[in-house]
C-alpha cells in the first residue's frame, strides 16, 4: 500500500461529511499533482440524472445537491463508459476549451440553482482527469479533478487516480447511505410530529364519544378500525390513540394503502433484501420493521390488494413476517390501527375484502362522525386553523371573523369534512389581507333552496358504496358546475386530489364534461 493511498484514505475516512472528506483529500493531492478543483458527482440510474454532490477548491469543501441535466445522448455515452469501467476502470483525461474553471466553481459555491456559464468569465483553458467510482456492481458516480492549463495530466496521474478511486468510492457509498438514513429519519420525525402533534378539536364537543372510546382502547394492544368519511380526522384519531397508548414512546408509522402500487406493496410493508427484484439495489426496511415497538397506521385499508390482504392476515395471525427475498423470519412488534372511508362490510359481502382479515381488524371499530353532524365544533376548529395556518404561512396578521361568518360555515354540508374546512380557512386567510374573514363567497354554493334540493334527502343515501360515492361526486359537480380542480372545484369540496377525483369518476362512469348549473327550483 503506497503512502499516497494511505494518506488519502486516512483523510477521506476521518469524516462522514463528503464535502469535508473531499476538501481534506484535495488539500493533500494539491501538493502532489496539478489541482485547482475537485468534484464528486453521483448518478441516479432510475431517473437518468447526475448530481454534483460535493466540490472542493482553495476556499474549502462544499456539499451540494445540484442536478446536472443530461441529454439522452450524453447518458448513453456515459452508460457505455460505465459499462466499460465496471470491468476495466480507466481514468479519463480531457482538455476543455470551456473550462471547469474557478468562475464555474465560484458559481457553484454560491449555490446558484441552475449553473450557467458566463462567457466573459471563461478565460483559462482547463483539463480534467476523471474516474468512475464503483461500489460492488454499480457505478455510483465520478471523481473529477481539474486544473487550470492545458495537457497537465499524464500516465503518472492516471496511475494515481487508479489508486485513490477505491477509498473515494467507499466514501461516496457511505455518504449516500448516510444521507438516505438522515432523509428517512427526518421524514419519520416529520410524520410522527404531524400525526401526534395535531390537537384533536372537539374532544369535549362533537367528538366526546369518540374521545371516550379512544381512552378506553388506547392502553390495550387491540387493533382498532377507524371508520369515517374522507377528511373526518381518522389520522388525527390514530395519533391520539398512539399518544395515549403504552407504545407512545415508540414510532407511529403510517402507510397509505391506496397510494402504493400493487407491485411494491409487499416491499413497503415487509421490506426487501438487496437483489430481491430488479431495482432492489439495497436492502430496505419495511413499515412493519420501522414501526417496531410502536404503532402501524394502515390508512385506506380498503384499497389493500387481495394478495397483500393475505400477507397482512398472516402477520396478524402469526406475528411473523419475512422481507421480500429474505429467509429470516422476523417478529412483528406493532399495534395495528387501520382506517377506511369505505364500507368494508359491504366489500366483504362483495368479495373484494377478505372476511378473515375483516374479523381480525374489526375488534374495536370506531366511527368518526362527519363534520355536518357536529357543527358545534366548527367555531373552535376555525379558531384553531386560523391560528395554525397564519403561523405556518408566516402571516404578519391574525384576522378576526366577519359578522355572520360562522353562521355561513355552520350552515354548510361539508362533503370534504374537516379537511375542506381547513382548506377554506387557509384560502380565506390568503385573500383577507388582514381584514376580517368572510367565507360565504368562497363556499360558492347555490341558493339555499337549490342547495336543499342537492344536499338533503332528495336521493336517499342507500345502496352500495360505489353508488353512494357516485351520488356524492355528482352532487359536488352540480354545485361547482362541473369544475373539478382549483379553488371551489369539486375535488376541493370533496377533500380529494383532482387526479384522484378524475380516476374515481372514470371508475364510476361519471361524465367529465362541465354540467350546467342546477336551476333553483
Ligand atoms: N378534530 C380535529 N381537530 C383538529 N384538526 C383536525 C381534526 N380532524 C381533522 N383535522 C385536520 O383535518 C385534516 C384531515 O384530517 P385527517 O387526515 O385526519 O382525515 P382522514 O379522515 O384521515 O382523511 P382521509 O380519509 O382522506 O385519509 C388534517 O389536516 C387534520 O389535521
Amino acid at each position: 500500500m503506497s503512502e499516497r493511498f494511505r494518506e488519502v484514505s486516512r483523510r477521506i475516512f476521518s469524516t462522514l461529511d463528503i464535502d469535508e472528506a473531499l476538501f481534506d483529500a484535495y488539500s493533500y493531492l494539491k501538493g502532489v499533482m496539478p489541482l485547482d478543483g475537485a468534484f464528486i458527482t453521483s448518478y441516479d440510474h432510475g431517473q437518468k440524472k447526475a448530481r454534483i454532490i460535493a466540490l472542493a477548491f482553495e476556499d474549502g469543501g462544499f456539499g451540494l445537491d445540484e442536478i446536472i441535466p443530461l441529454s439522452d445522448g450524453t447518458w448513453d455515452m456515459m452508460g457505455e463508459w460505465h459499462a466499460e469501467s465496471l470491468h476495466n476502470p480507466k481514468p479519463w483525461i480531457r482538455d476543455h476549451k470551456h473550462p471547469i474553471n474557478k468562475e464555474f466553481m465560484r458559481l457553484v459555491k454560491r449555490g446558484l440553482p441552475s449553473i450557467t456559464y458566463r462567457s466573459e468569465a471563461i478565460q483559462d483553458a482547463c483539463c480534467t482527469i476523471s474516474c468512475a467510482l464503483k461500489s460492488k456492481n454499480t457505478i455510483l458516480g465520478n471523481l473529477i479533478l481539474a486544473a487550470e492549463g492545458e495537457s497537465l495530466y499524464n500516465d503518472h496521474h492516471i496511475e494515481m487516480m487508479h489508486e485513490i478511486s477505491e477509498p473515494f468510492a467507499i466514501a461516496l457509498a457511505n455518504a449516500m447511505r448516510f444521507n438516505d438514513l438522515v432523509r428517512d429519519h427526518q421524514a419519520l420525525q416529520r410524520d410522527n410530529r404531524q400525526m401526534t402533534g395535531d390537537v384533536m378539536i372537539g374532544a369535549h364537543g362533537g367528538l366526546s364519544e369518540v374521545s371516550r372510546l379512544i381512552e378506553q382502547v388506547a392502553p390495550t394492544e387491540s387493533p382498532v378500525l377507524l371508520l369515517g368519511e374522507t377528511g373526518t380526522g381518522k389520522e388525527v384519531v390514530a395519533g391520539e390513540i398512539h399518544k395515549l397508548s403504552l407504545r407512545c414512546k415508540g414510532p407511529l408509522i403510517r402507510l397509505n394503502c391506496g397510494a402504493i402500487p400493487e407491485s411494491l406493496m409487499d416491499s413497503e410493508l415487509f421490506g426487501h433484501q438487496k437483489g430481491a427484484f430488479t431495482g432492489a439495489f439495497e436492502t430496505s426496511v419495511g413499515r412493519f420493521e420501522r414501526a417496531s415497538g410502536g404503532t402501524l397506521f394502515l390508512d385506506e385499508i380498503g384499497e389493500l390488494p387481495p394478495a397483500a390482504q393475505v400477507k397482512l392476515l398472516r402477520v396478524l395471525q402469526s406475528g411473523e413476517f419475512e422481507r421480500v427475498g429474505g429467509t429470516q423470519v422476523m417478529q412483528a412488534d406493532v399495534r395495528i390501527i387501520a382506517a377506511t372511508h369505505r364500507n368494508l362490510e359491504a366489500m366483504v359481502t362483495e368479495g373484494t375484502f377478505r372476511s378473515d382479515l375483516w374479523f381480525r381488524l374489526h375488534v374495536f371499530p370506531l366511527s368518526i362522525p362527519p363534520l355536518r353532524k357536529r357543527i358545534e365544533d366548527i367555531p373552535a376548529m376555525v379558531e384553531h386553523f386560523i391560528h395554525r395556518k397564519s403561523k405556518e404561512m408566516n402571516l404578519p396578521y391574525r384576522p378576526s371573523l366577519a359578522d355572520g361568518a360562522l353562521d355561513a360555515l355552520m350552515d354548510y354540508p361539508w362533503p370534504g369534512n374537516v379537511r375542506e374546512l381547513q382548506n377554506l380557512v387557509e384560502r380565506a386567510l390568503i385573500l383577507s389581507g388582514g381584514r376580517p374573514l368572510h367565507f360565504e363567497a368562497l363556499l360558492n354554493r347555490p341558493t339555499p333552496r337549490a342547495e336543499r334540493k342537492v344536499w338533503e334527502v332528495e336521493e336517499p343515501l342507500t345502496g352500495t358504496f360505489d353508488e353512494m360515492s357516485a351520488a356524492w361526486i355528482r352532487r359536488a359537480l352540480i354545485l361547482t358546475e362541473g369544475k373539478i380542480s382549483g379553488p371551489n372545484g369539486a375535488a376541493d369540496r370533496l377533500g380529494l386530489h383532482p387526479n384522484t377525483l378524475r380516476s374515481k369518476m372514470k371508475k364510476l362512469g361519471i361524465e367529465m364534461a362541465r354540467q350546467p348549473k342546477m336551476a333553483p327550483s
